[in-house]
């Protein structure tokens, strides 16, 4: 598709929706990605509310053109020719709140931030989620998970734009959330908000919790570098990791990108790694596991994007 960088009247359009400050043309996106990888958006608008959200649906819807939303890029790769037309991030949309026993966060603030709140007000049944370095947008859509707990145990319910640009309140039956999946993909939803429903709970073991998850995940995890996490999911009766690393593969790589020596499921970006050099590594990953054990190992991480 041909980049709309030049296209001055879908630029004037976006800061008649929201103010300058809000909308960049041919903006860099691997500053905004925990990978550190990807080329440029055409557009990239961080609304301010959710007036500002409907209208730029709207506006992508009427004159035809791509619209794709961002989190914290922390299971997303985009190709090193960038993505045309909109790119949305909800950064904006960071407020987290107690109701009852719920905790009601806005789609764009950290998982991370929304679990630790729960500590805070002596909640329990977020604590799964103490380091997975996403939003809470993008947990919903992945049904993030972690060490036993996932999203679907304790979501209720979840507020969203649909595809037409509306306002909907959702349950979290209507996500249809399963193994690394939900159906927002398929809806097109933008998610602005999620209520969590948690019990009250001891600080002293909700705090004991976090401490171990923490100290499990920095003791298996390469978190000094720039990554997306799992790249695979679990093949069924297998761990993606283990069959990686009996294949030989870690420290191996392509340009600034290889499996990591710490977690075999991981690919790090350790050296100003290109998004290319990234996934020729996804692929002679898949390709090796593939030749030595038979497993295709699915890749959990979206890719989108140009080359
Ligand atoms: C070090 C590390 C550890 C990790 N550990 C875990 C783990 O334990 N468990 C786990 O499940 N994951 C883990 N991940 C992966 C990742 O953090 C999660 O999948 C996270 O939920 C992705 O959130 P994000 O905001 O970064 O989404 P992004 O990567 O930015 O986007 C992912 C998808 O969600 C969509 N999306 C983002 N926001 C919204 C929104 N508001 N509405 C609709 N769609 C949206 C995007 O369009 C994209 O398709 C880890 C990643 C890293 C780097
Ligand atoms: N991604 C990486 O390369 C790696 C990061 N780390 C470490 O992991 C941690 C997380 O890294 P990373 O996620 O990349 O970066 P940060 O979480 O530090 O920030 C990412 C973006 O999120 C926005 N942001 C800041 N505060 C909030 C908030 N409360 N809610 C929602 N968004 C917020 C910021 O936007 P704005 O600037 O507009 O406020 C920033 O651009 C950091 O401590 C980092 O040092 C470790 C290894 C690699
Ligand atoms: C990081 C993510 O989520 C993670 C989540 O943090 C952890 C903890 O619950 O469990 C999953 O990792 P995982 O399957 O690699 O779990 P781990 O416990 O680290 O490893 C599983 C098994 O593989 C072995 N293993 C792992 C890495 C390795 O290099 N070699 C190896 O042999 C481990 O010893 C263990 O026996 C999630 N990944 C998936 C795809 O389900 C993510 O989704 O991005």
């Amino acid at each position: 598709m041909i980049k709309l960088v030049n296209n001055h009247h879908i630029y004037k359009k976006l800061r008649d929706i929201t103010s300058e400050e809000n909308v960049m043309m041919d903006e860099y996106l691997k500053n905004y990605m925990y990978t550190r990888l990807g080329g440029k958006a055409d557009f990239f608008v961080t609304p301010a509310n959710i007036e500002e959200v409907q209208q730029v649906v709207k506006l992508a819807n009427q004159v035809g053109i791509p619209f794709t939303l961002l989190g914290n890029g922390s299971n997303l790769i985009i190709r090193d020719g960038g993505i045309r037309g909109i790119v949305m991030s909800l950064k904006r949309f960071r407020s987290i709140r107690r109701e009852g026993n719920s905790i009601i966060a806005e789609s764009g603030a950290r998982i991370i931030d929304a679990s630790r709140k729960a500590l805070e007000e002596r909640l329990t049944g977020l604590e799964f989620a103490c380091g997975i370095p996403g939003t809470v947008g993008g947990a919903l859509f992945m049904n993030a998970g972690a060490y036993g707990g996932e999203v679907k145990n304790c979501l209720r319910s979840a507020v969203v734009v649909n595809r037409e640009g509306e306002v909907l309140t959702l349950s979290a039956d209507e996500l249809d959330l399963g193994y690394r999946t939900s159906n927002i993909p398929d809806k097109g939803y933008i998610v602005l908000e999620a209520t969590f429903d948690l019990k009250p709970g001891n600080y002293r073991e909700i705090k004991a919790v976090v401490d171990d998850l923490t100290h499990k995940r920095e003791s298996k995890q390469p978190l000094e570098y720039p990554s997306c996490g799992s790249v695979f999911k679990r093949p069924p009766g297998y761990f993606a990791g283990k069959l990686i690393q009996d294949s030989g593969l870690q420290g191996k790589g392509v340009g600034g990108a290889e499996v990591s020596t710490k977690h075999a499921g991981f690919i790090v970006n350790k050296d100003n790694a290109t998004a290319t050099d990234y996934i020729r590594v996804i692929t002679m990953v898949q390709e090796t596991v593939k030749e030595k054990f038979g497993v295709e190992l699915e890749r959990e991480v979206k890719i989108l994007g140009e080359d």
